[in-house]
């Protein structure tokens, strides 16, 4: 899968919940406040499974309640549609897993 141009990356980026550009790491990213530890370790364990389905993963670090999502395509060495598609994916399980606001 091809690298993204910029223009494609700020279009993508509109159509998401929360996520930013790190334009140095060559990624893009997007922390999820849990309301308990427990709970995002299930959110980290619900993309765990899609993300072998698509068979695309991100990278995740967990503090505590804060669980952040990195994603990259490592083998393109940047963004690609399936980082896009794996964000998207990411916050329909986010939405799920949030107590409503
Ligand atoms: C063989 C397998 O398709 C590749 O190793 C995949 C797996 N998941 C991946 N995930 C991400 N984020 N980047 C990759 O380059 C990548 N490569």
């Amino acid at each position: 899968m091809g690298l993204l141009s910029e223009e494609r990356i700020t279009e993508g980026l509109a159509g998401l919940e929360g996520w930013e550009w790190d334009r140095k790491a060559g990624a893009i990213r997007r922390s999820v406040e849990m309301p308990d530890f427990i709970s995002g370790i299930h959110l980290v364990t619900a993309v765990a499974h899609v993300a072998e389905e698509v068979d695309h993963h991100p990278d995740i670090d967990i503090r505590y309640t804060t669980i952040t999502f990195h994603q990259t395509t490592h083998a393109a060495g940047g963004i690609t549609q399936a980082d896009l598609d794996l964000a998207a994916r990411i916050d329909a399980l986010a939405a799920e897993a949030l107590p409503r606001p």
